[in-house]
């Protein structure tokens, strides 16, 4: 599976529609690619709290129009990071704010497969919690390739974003419906940066799972953020990692090596629940 993680970088001077713009030419750019990743929040900005409810929009407005779009043209699975979603349905959440930072998945023929509502919401009472609902369901995508004898897909990804990193409870709940492989959009900041690497590798490592962390570059609302995108493999190596920059990665996975290495060293048949 050849996969590319677009590590985009902005600041607070770039106007959210010629991102958006910039963004969708570079997913058509990685035509050739299975599989196309892009970082949390990238259009609205990650910690852009004042401008989120401006740039709200349901999941069939502008960015996932162009998001759609860009998919079928480049004839990718795309992994759209995420929104600011807020539904046209006047939805709320059990917290009242109607607000979603929700990650977009979409088929290589332009349709939405999947929608991903954030778990765990970042800010201690500001930022994401003052002004979002949380997301309560795990969801999973299935990755191109072969199909099982049964017409399934031999694997399947689950969806986290960012500060769910930290969980790892949500990680063991992705894995037991049936993850190979976790994907993970950010806007992560360089204070922190080494336990984004660190957190990516151990997730990677303690369920046997493909890790596809694509995080932001640049610095905008004073947060610089930490780049260092990664994907790492079940057995905890480093296939790829980006610097601080604004950088596309583009790497092959071999996602049959998962069942290989679960076969060879079975740690998740020891679990004792
Ligand atoms: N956008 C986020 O979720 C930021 C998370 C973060 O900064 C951290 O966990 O540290």
């Amino acid at each position: 599976m050849r996969v590319a993680v677009l590590q985009i970088g902005y600041g607070d001077d770039e106007l959210m529609a010629d991102r958006l713009t910039r963004v969708a030419d570079l997913v058509r750019a990685q035509a050739g690619h299975d599989l196309v990743v892009l970082p949390e929040l990238w259009a609205p900005g990650g910690f852009s709290y004042r401008d989120w409810a401006d740039r709200a929009q349901p999941v069939d407005g502008p960015i996932g129009t162009a998001m759609s779009a860009a998919a079928r043209d480049a004839g990718v699975l795309l992994h759209a990071g995420s929104i600011v979603e807020r539904p046209a349905s006047g939805e709320v959440g059990s917290d009242g704010h109607g607000l979603w930072n929700t990650s977009l998945v979409y088929a290589a023929d332009g349709g939405l497969v999947a929608a991903y509502r954030k778990i765990h919401r970042f800010g201690f009472g500001a930022g994401e919690p003052k002004l979002m609902d949380a997301g309560e369901d795990v969801v999973l995508v299935d990755l191109p390739g072969d199909p099982l004898p049964d017409g399934s897909a031999a694997f399947r990804a689950a969806l986290s974003t960012c500060y769910d990193l930290r969980f790892p409870e949500l990680y063991r709940r992705q894995l037991d419906a049936g993850a190979t492989a976790f994907i993970v959009p950010a806007a992560w900041p360089a204070a922190r940066v080494r336990h984004w690497t660190l957190l990516a590798h151990a997730r990677a490592i303690e369920n046997q799972c493909v890790v596809i962390a694509c995080n932001t570059a640049g610095t905008h609302a004073g947060t610089e953020m930490g780049g260092h995108s990664q994907v790492i493999s079940a057995t905890g190596e480093a296939l790829a990692m980006a610097g601080t920059s604004e950088e596309v990665l583009s790497v092959e996975v071999d996602m049959a090596a998962v069942t290989t290495w679960r076969e060879k060293f079975p740690v998740l048949q020891d679990r004792r629940l």
